[in-house]
Parts: structure tokens; sequence; C-alpha cells
């Protein structure tokens, strides 16, 4: 579909007042507005219980956009197309409330009845919102009704089987945008491009030429004010059960036959299909978990000193993983993940070591090993792909030097990259589910975690076991050196931005 034909749409926001709308969702609905693509028609309203009216709501909405932008054109025009109806989701009243509401915007701003009910709200509401949502009529019009939520998904197989049984008494699965915002990330989505638009790739993208697969996510913040959340769920359930895994499945799977969302899809589910199972007796070979202590030069906290965290808490802050998959491609090919808080860099890189030449001819000239040649696609906070190649030292018949081909989005580029949030909704709008995470995804890749989790639960780790601001537990760098590897440092992989 082509970016201008974004639909009229009336979008229903439930939890309008909370954190994702404030920090994300409006920011992206104006960069929308400003680039030209809610010009079919739009209209948002928003609900929660406090008793917010109109105007008070439009300058909440007003706010949390020139908060995040410095560009504010047209900005009370975007606003007007914003109402508040104070709401309770268990209560059915509201329900009918909100249905008068739509069917007189659907109306106003000739919607054609095209519904986008984005739930931001704590997932125990997901299914009371779903019933309702059909019992109350608000599904029933001629136009699409979508339903867009947020992780997390469940916390653990049983209970994602639960939720999904619960939506789809009122929603088809192909009208559900189950939010996975690593997929919205540019870099995220060039890795089909990098693999499927380039002859140089595709034919080494497999075991006989790749040693392992790397992928980093780290953060610098703590868990902040999320303590709650983040005792029920830890780093495997927060980022690795979703956003690891899903990166993952994109450099694992064989390519689709289309760019169709079904097709690539399809692929990405052979390959969590293709992960190797764990047992409960070999998740300590291949994971690996750890928890920030407090520093106390830097005057950090631990994770354990923070709020509404348990001062015996066993919850990992840090994962790292070895996946490996049993099918032709890529036997013998460990991927290797890790991904924590309070690490001291903020940084998601994915690095392709591949496997050294066969015979050596030249050498270095310090009588360094020659380094593999390494692709490293670098999704944030700098956007870009960098080639680690070696080159014939100028003057030096017989010794190279490592050399990097980089490319950089920079300037206009990264100006005009669209938010992860942005490009998620703009794509629920459109009807393209190709970068939301369907069901049978969802469903193995719980399958794959729980198995950890269990295992974790059942066994007291010797946290905390790395202070806060450092790399992470020494286990993680074990875990690569058993197999003749080690964690290409994050700095060392920094792109160079040419302009
Ligand atoms: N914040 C973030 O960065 C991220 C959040 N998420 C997910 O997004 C969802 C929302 O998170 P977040 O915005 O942080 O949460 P908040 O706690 O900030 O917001 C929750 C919202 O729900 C509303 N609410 C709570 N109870 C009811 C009720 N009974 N009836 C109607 N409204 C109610 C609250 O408004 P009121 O009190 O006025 O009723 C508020 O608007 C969660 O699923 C979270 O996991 C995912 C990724 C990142
Ligand atoms: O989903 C989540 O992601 C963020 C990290 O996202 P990023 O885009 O900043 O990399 C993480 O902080 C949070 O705990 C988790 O819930």
């Amino acid at each position: 579909m082509k970016q201008s034909e974004t639909p009229s749409a009336l979008t229903i926001l439930f939890g309008a007042t909370g954190d994702l709308a404030k920090r994300k969702l409006y920011p992206s609905l104006y960069r929308l507005y400003r680039k030209g693509h809610l010009e079919s028609g739009f209209a948002v309203i928003g609900t929660a219980r406090r008793p917010w009216d109109n105007d008070v709501f439009r300058e909440h909405v007003k706010k949390s956009v020139m908060e995040s932008t410095s560009v504010h054109d047209k900005i009370d025009d975007f606003v007007s197309h914003f109402y508040y109806l104070p709401h309770d989701v268990s209560d059915s009243e509201s329900y009918a409330a909100l249905r008068t509401l739509s069917n007189e915007l659907d109306e106003q701003y000739s919607l054609n009845g095209n519904r986008l009910f984005y739930l931001a709200m704590a997932p125990e509401f997901f299914g009371t919102i779903a019933d309702h949502l059909k019992s109350d009529g608000l599904t029933d019009t001629n136009g699409f009704g979508r339903l867009v939520i947020e992780k997390p998904f469940g916390h653990d197989l049983p209970s994602a089987k639960e939720l999904n049984a619960q939506i789809r008494r009122s929603f088809d699965e192909k009208d559900i945008y189950r939010i996975d915002h690593y997929l919205g990330k540019e870099m995220v989505q060039n890795i089909e491009a990098i693999r499927f638009a380039n002859a140089l790739f595709e034919p080494l993208w497999n075991n006989r030429y790749i040693s392992n697969i790397q992928i980093t996510s780290s953060e610098t913040l703590g868990v902040e004010e999320r303590g709650g959340y983040y005792e029920t769920s830890g780093a495997l359930k927060d980022m690795v059960q979703n956003h690891m895994l899903q990166m993952v499945s994109l450099l694992a799977m064989e390519p689709p036959i289309s760019l169709q969302d079904e097709e690539i899809r399809r692929e990405k589910v052979r390959a969590f299909r293709s992960m190797r199972p764990l047992t409960p007796e070999t998740v300590s070979d291949y994971f690996v978990r750890g928890q920030y202590g407090p520093n106390e030069e830097e005057a950090l906290p631990g994770y354990r000193e923070e709020t509404n965290v348990n001062p015996e808490s066993n919850t990992e802050t840090y994962v790292a993983g070895k996946i490996m998959f049993d099918n032709f491609r890529w036997a013998g090919v460990p991927f290797y993940i890790r991904t924590g808080k309070r690490m001291p860099l903020k940084s998601t890189k994915i690095v392709v070591q591949f496997k050294d030449i066969p015979m050596n001819l030249y050498y270095r000239p310090d009588d360094k090993e020659m380094e593999p040649n390494l692709l490293v696609i670098h999704i944030q906070p700098e956007e870009g792909i960098t080639l680690h190649l070696n080159a014939k030292r100028a003057g030096h018949q017989l010794q190279t030097t490592p050399v990097k081909l980089s490319y950089a989005n920079s300037g206009v580029d990264i100006m005009n990259t669209p938010e992860a949030y942005e490009k998620l909704i703009h794509d629920a709008m459109r009807g393209d589910s190709t970068n939301f995470t369907h069901w049978d995804e969802v469903s193995l890749s719980w399958s794959f975690v729980d198995v950890i989790a269990e295992a974790w639960r059942n066994e007291k780790a010797p946290f905390p076991n790395y202070p806060a601001n450092t790399k992470g537990p020494k286990a993680s760098d074990e875990l690569l050196e058993q197999d003749g590897f080690f964690w290409w440092p994050m700095n060392m992989l920094d792109v160079d931005i040419c302009n």
C-alpha cells in the first residue's frame, strides 16, 4: 500500500492519561499529521478514569507534543481533533457513551466507520475491553475495527493463551495488532533489506560462512519507577521474550517468497520452530542472568534498593543467552543475545561474525591475528551498517590493516526517520500487520522462555552480581569463552558518521 493511502479513521485510546500515551503516542500522531498521513480525516477519543474534559485533554496532548519536538506548526488544528471521555473500563454504561460519541465523530469527520482501538493500559484490562467493544456495539460499523495492544502479552504461555482466547472472542486474528516497538525501529526493519536486497550477503548467510551472531541491547537506566512491574517480569520477559527473539527470528528466517505480511510471518514462525528447545537441565548451559548491585563511587543504587522492589529480590536485570537452530542453514552457529539495565552504554547492535579465511597469506604489523569480517547493524542510538574488512597496508606488500565501510543514517535521513511508534500506528491504520507479532510467534516465544523462567524461579541466584554502570556478570563472558568467542566490545564497533 502506498504511503498516501492512509484511510480516514477514529482512534479510540484507552489509557489516554498514561505515560505511554504522553511520551510516545501523541508525539507520533502529530508527526503523522505533519507529514500529511492523516489528511483523509482523523479524530481521537481519549479515555481514562480522570474527570478531564476536551479542553484539559487537548492541553495535555499539546504539552506532550511541545515537549517532544521544537516544531509545532498547526498544533492547535491538530489537537482540535482530540476528544475526551471519562471512562471506567469495567463499567458498561461508559461504553454506551463511547459508542454515541464515536458515531457522532464518525459522521462529523466522515470516517467511514473505520476504528482503531488502542489499548495503552495494563494487560489485565485487555480482555474486558475487547468483550465490551463487541457487546456494546463499538465494533458494529461498516468500516474496519482493529485492536492495537501493548506488551506484555501475558506473563507465560498459559496466561498468553487465556488472553488470546479472550480477545479472539471479539476480534479476528487479522484485526489484532500486537505491538513490539522494536519492529518499528528503522534498522530492525532494515535487517530484511540488508539480507534480501544484496547479492553480497544472502549467499553467505549460513553456517558455511558465519561463525556466530551477537545481539546486544544495553540500557544505562535502571528500573526507574517501574519496579512493581519489573519485579513480575525481569529482563527475560521484559526484553528477551519479545524484542530480542523478534530480532533473532528476522536474522534466522528463510527468505520469504514476497514481502507480504503473511509470507514474512510464515518464515519467522518456521525460524521460531527450529530453535533448539531447552530443558530444565540444559538451561544453565545456554542462559545466564545478572542483577545490578549498588555502585557507591557513582552513587547509583542497586536493584534491590529501587522503589517497589523486594530487598531480597531474585529478579534478573541482565540476561545473556545462546540460541541454537536445529536446521540446515544454521546448524552449529550460535546466536548470542544479551540485554541489561544499568550498563555503561545505551546501545543496540547486531554483529554478524564471519568465519576466518582458510589460510592466512598476510600478517598484521603487530603480530596480531587478522580480524574476522564483521557485519555490524547499528540499531540505536546511531543507525547504520558497518562492514569490517581487511585491506593491504599502504606501502607494505604482506601486511594488512583493518578497514571499515560504513553507512550511517545522518543529517536529513535521521531527521526523517520515523519514530518506531509513528511507523507502527501508521501501519495499523493502513492495515499492514507485517511489523506486529502474530499469535503463533507469541506462543512459540513464550514456550521457549517459560522453561528458562521456571528453572530460574526454582533456583536462587547469587545476586547482585554486577555493579551498576558496569558491563554485566562474568558468567556472560564465560558463556562465549567456552565456545572460543567473545563479545565484540560495543564502543569498538561505533559507526563512523559520514556526512
Ligand atoms: N510507558 C512505557 O514506556 C511503555 C508502556 N508499555 C505498555 O503500555 C501500557 C500502558 O503503560 P503506561 O502508559 O506506562 O501505564 P500508566 O500506568 O502510565 O497508564 C495507565 C492508564 O490506564 C488508565 N486506567 C487505569 N485503570 C483504569 C480503569 N479501570 N479504567 C479506565 N482507565 C484506567 C490510567 O488512567 P486513570 O488513572 O486516569 O484512569 C492511565 O491512563 C502497559 O501495557 C505497558 O506495559 C509498553 C512499552 C513501554
Ligand atoms: O519494552 C521495553 O523496552 C525498553 C527499551 O526500549 P528501547 O527502545 O529504549 O531500547 C525497556 O527500557 C523497557 O524496560 C521494556 O519494557
